[in-house]
């Protein structure tokens, strides 16, 4: 089974201001809600790409039973912890320049993480666990490493999309993949990152620390994946973006979607980043149709080698 891990949930509110103006009453143009954190959207993409799995986490209030009844109309599985506060409303601006406000999330308890480490006890070694997302203010920011410390001892494979100080802390534990888009690879090393050539660079320094594979995504630039031994550079189709909220997540959620019906590693590549497009250029996440049809389109160049 694979659990994704959402410490905090969210439901995104997404909507479009034709010219947003600060200080002034805007109208929206349209708007439309989802339930988000990245997680969530790994679960709901492996979903509609055929592949069951388990979501974690701690949820709350109206918007919490929103994104449980959400999630429950689409038959996923969920095991969320019950918190008193409200899951937090992420604010996605669509207008001349994209703007997000994402919130802080409730405060948890420590009775609540207690409870939601049981989760774990029944995980086994073929199981996957997918960490995603920011870690609520209130939890200790080395959640995440006792979370891998446990899969550590099961020997269960680890994902994580993380960012900040969460991405720094995880790479010393060896995660079998990490996927970084190429701001946060460029925030771990205190640069700038805007090339395949600059992600690649430091993409590689991160499996040399021990980390198994890694994916870089530049957003329509293309994507990277450096394992031990190759590296694969991914186009991206062009198409028009109706919305990137999600993009990243849809990549891990495809690529392990794949990883789970056994395809080679490159192959999962391949269909993590057209889950990635497919969901940039849709409304909502990505369906299957709108990935199969942008597959042939993904070319992967491995060390010179067009396929
Ligand atoms: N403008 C775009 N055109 C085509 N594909 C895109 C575009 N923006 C994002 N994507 C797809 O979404 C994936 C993730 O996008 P990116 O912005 O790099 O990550 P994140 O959502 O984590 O910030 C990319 O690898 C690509 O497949
Ligand atoms: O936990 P964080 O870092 O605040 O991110 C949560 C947000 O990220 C998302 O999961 C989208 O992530 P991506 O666009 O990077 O795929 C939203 O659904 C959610 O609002």
């Amino acid at each position: 089974m694979i659990y994704t891990v959402t410490l905090n949930p969210s439901v995104d509110y997404i909507t479009e201001v034709a010219n947003f103006e600060l200080g002034a009453l805007n109208r929206t143009a349209s708007d439309s809600k989802f339930p988000g954190g990245k997680g969530i959207n790994v679960s709901r993409v492996m979903k509609r790409l055929g592949v069951e799995s388990s979501a974690l986490g701690f949820i709350g209030g109206f918007t919490g039973d929103y994104v449980k009844d959400f999630l429950t109309k689409e038959n996923i599985d969920t095991s969320f912890i019950t918190v008193k506060g409200d899951t937090r409303i992420n604010i996605k601006l669509k207008t001349n320049v994209e703007t997000e406000i994402n919130g802080l999330g409730p405060s948890i308890a420590n009775s609540e993480v207690e409870e939601f480490f049981k989760a774990f006890q029944k995980m086994e070694q073929q199981d996957i666990v997918v960490l995603a997302g920011s870690i609520p203010g209130t939890l200790p920011s080395t959640i995440y490493n006792e979370i891998i410390s446990i899969c550590r001892d099961k020997e269960i494979k680890v994902v994580a999309d993380v960012s900040g100080d969460a991405l720094k802390e995880i790479i010393s534990e060896k995660p079998f993949l990490i996927k970084p888009n190429h701001h946060e690879l460029g925030e771990l090393f205190e640069t700038e990152i805007s090339s395949i050539d600059e992600a690649l660079h430091y993409g590689r320094q991160l499996v040399n620390q021990g980390v198994e594979n890694v994916i870089v995504s530049l957003a329509e630039k293309g994507a990277l994946l450096i394992t031990g031994n190759s590296s694969y550079i991914a186009n991206v189709p062009k198409g028009k973006v109706l919305n990137s909220v999600g993009a990243g997540d849809s990549v891990v959620g495809g690529f392990l979607s794949a990883i789970s019906k056994n395809h080679s590693i490159e192959d999962a590549f391949r269909i993590g980043v057209a889950s990635g497009s497919a969901t940039a250029f849709s409304l909502e996440l990505c369906n299957k149709e709108k990935v199969e049809e942008l597959l042939p389109q993904i070319k992967i160049e491995k060390e010179g080698e067009v396929k």
